[in-house]
């Protein structure tokens, strides 16, 4: 009898594309992934749950086995150092981390103050810098920090680069290339490796395809 997979997909942005993605492996989801509000989906013909989680949390139920697979922003990843293996680079939700800030100014020399929702990673970016920050963490609307004289500067995701823009701010260093991830629980690996390996290999070639298509 095949295995029951759990998978915790991250609600938001990512989520869409994602779905796509599991379409186009030939996974047959049902409608209820386009307009719902259900946050368990089972789908019995293809022996998947899937929850449907915030993004930031997906590593969390895959690291204590409640869900089997997770599709995670490497952001998440470097934010949460979780203990799961991370499978496969979907190449969706392409975005990148970037130090910003009001232009023409300097950072204050004692323990410049950084925004960010991303506290971990700004931590080790500037002490790999060899600067003494503080870090404030915010959960959202991070361009205001250095508008309002909170922060000198923020960390954050650029995407378009409107946001900053719309807000006069700029980008001064990028720091890391983020997509998603498809990511697994060290022991799921283990004790279902017929059926994780069968969606790897789906996706895989939807990935192959997608870059031909590119
Ligand atoms: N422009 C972007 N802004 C933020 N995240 C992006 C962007 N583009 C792609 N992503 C990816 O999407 C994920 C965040 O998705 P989303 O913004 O839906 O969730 P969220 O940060 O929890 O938002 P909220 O707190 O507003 O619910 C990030 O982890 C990142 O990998
Ligand atoms: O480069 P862009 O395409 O403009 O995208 C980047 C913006 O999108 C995200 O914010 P989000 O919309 O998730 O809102 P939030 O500030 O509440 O996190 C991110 O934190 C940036 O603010």
């Amino acid at each position: 009898m095949k295995d029951w997979l759990t998978v915790a997909m991250p609600k938001g942005r990512i989520f869409t594309e994602a779905v796509e993605m599991l379409r186009m492996a030939g996974f047959e989801l049902p409608p209820e992934f386009d307009d719902s509000r259900k946050l368990i989906i089972d789908v019995p013909e293809e022996c998947f749950r899937f929850i449907l989680a915030k993004p930031m949390d997906v590593p969390t139920y895959v690291e204590y086995g409640v869900a089997d697979l997770g599709i995670a922003g490497k952001d998440v990843m470097l934010e949460e150092e979780r203990d799961v293996y991370e499978l496969l680079d979907l190449q969706i939700s392409a975005c990148y981390l970037a130090v910003a800030g009001l232009p023409h100014t300097q950072m204050n020399d004692v323990a410049p103050k950084i925004a960010t929702k991303y506290p971990n990673v700004a931590a080790a970016y500037f002490r790999e810098q060899g600067e003494q920050v503080e870090i404030i963490k915010l959960n959202g609307s991070i361009e205001l920090a250095p508008l309002i004289g909170l922060a000198d500067r923020i960390v954050d995701i650029v995407s378009t680069g409107r946001t900053l823009k719309e807000n006069g701010l700029i980008e001064y260093e990028d720091i890391v290339n983020i997509t998603s991830r498809l990511i697994v629980n060290p022991v799921s690996y283990r004790m279902k490796d017929a059926r994780i390996s069968d969606v790897v290999e789906r996706l895989t070639e939807v990935i192959e395809q997608e870059k031909v298509v590119k």
